[in-house]
């Protein structure tokens, strides 16, 4: 390691080992240095340090903090080295239990990716996302893009069962956690049913920015889906409009033509973002992909 490398690795210890025997409130510690440095290495020396300095030091040792302030401690640390990764369960079946959303769709792998390469877009704002399934996306964007708030949303109960699970998974806290990082986004998992959702239903979100990954894959599924869309833009009496993007995979021109068909016929303008470069995650090949910037 060269000598300003150790310098910066000693004063960010003794940083957190004033700040952990001093008791001080989590979002006070300097968790944004320690995962500059956990990228630039994934050497475990630096977690093994930081453990030495806090639960292991031997003031602590003999005067142990609160079990719960010490057990928040250890699950913020702990959830560091795998900021970068996302974690599911999912079935193994394309279609199991009446769904499709209990496995990982190819759009949403290609909107994670967009999402990566455009983190402004949902940096600091409120997310809503439709038909959510297994929750790949959001997952990416909650760790990768700092939202202030992701509303993962499906209809199947198996689903948001799973949603739930994957969540928790990926040591994000759901909304009514007093125990949560204030350094995480709000995490919210929502029933919404686009066949039955209101107005007043998605005012109470009061999203910034609208998702939605591989959710037109038949007739039924488009026009229920331009029918929710329908319903957002009249929430704009009361507050801005959200942006929309809709990721998928092109399987047969007319299903997109319908979509695009009924998107005019609601009044919502629409724009193909840019092709990005598939780089990130494996793929089925050949398959041709997109994501359409929705005006409401
Ligand atoms: C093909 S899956 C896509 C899941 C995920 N976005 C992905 O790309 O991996 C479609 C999802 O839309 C949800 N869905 C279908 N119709 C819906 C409706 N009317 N209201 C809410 N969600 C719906 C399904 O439950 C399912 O999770």
């Amino acid at each position: 390691m060269a000598p300003e490398e150790d310098a910066g690795t000693e004063l960010l210890l003794q940083s957190f080992e004033r700040r952990f025997l001093a008791a001080r409130a989590l979002r006070s510690f300097p968790w944004q240095s320690l995962e500059a440095k956990l990228r630039d290495s994934s050497d475990s020396e630096l977690l093994r340090g930081i453990l030495q300095k806090t639960v292991k030091h031997p003031v602590c040792v003999k005067h142990p903090p609160s079990v719960k302030y010490a057990r928040c401690f250890l699950s913020e640390l702990i959830k560091k080295p795998s900021e970068g990764s996302v974690t599911l369960s999912e079935s193994t079946a394309i279609i199991s239990h009446g769904t499709t959303g209990l496995v990982t769709w190819d759009a949403a792998l290609y909107l994670a990716e967009w999402a990566i390469e455009n983190p402004a877009a949902f940096t600091d704002r409120t997310v809503l996302e439709l038909g959510s399934g297994a929750g790949l996306t959001g997952l990416a964007i909650c760790k990768m893009c700092r939202p202030r708030a992701y509303i993962f949303s499906d209809c199947h109960s198996r689903v948001l069962e799973q949603l739930r699970g994957n969540v928790l998974l990926n040591g994000l806290s759901l909304e009514a956690d007093i125990t949560a990082n204030l350094d995480s986004p709000r995490v919210t998992v929502a029933q919404l049913d686009w066949d039955v959702t209101t107005v007043h239903q998605l005012s109470a979100f009061q999203p910034d920015v609208v998702i939605a990954a591989d959710v037109l894959y038949c007739p039924e599924a488009i026009m229920s889906l331009v029918g929710v869309l329908r319903r957002l833009a009249a929430c704009r009496e009361h507050q801005r409009a959200p942006e929309v993007y809709v990721a998928f995979t092109v399987r047969n021109p007319e299903t997109c033509q319908l979509f695009t068909t009924e998107l005019g016929r609601a009044g919502i303008r629409w724009e193909a973002e840019p092709r990005h470069d598939q780089k990130l995650f494996p793929y089925e090949e050949h398959l041709e992909m997109a994501i359409l910037n929705l005006t409401l």
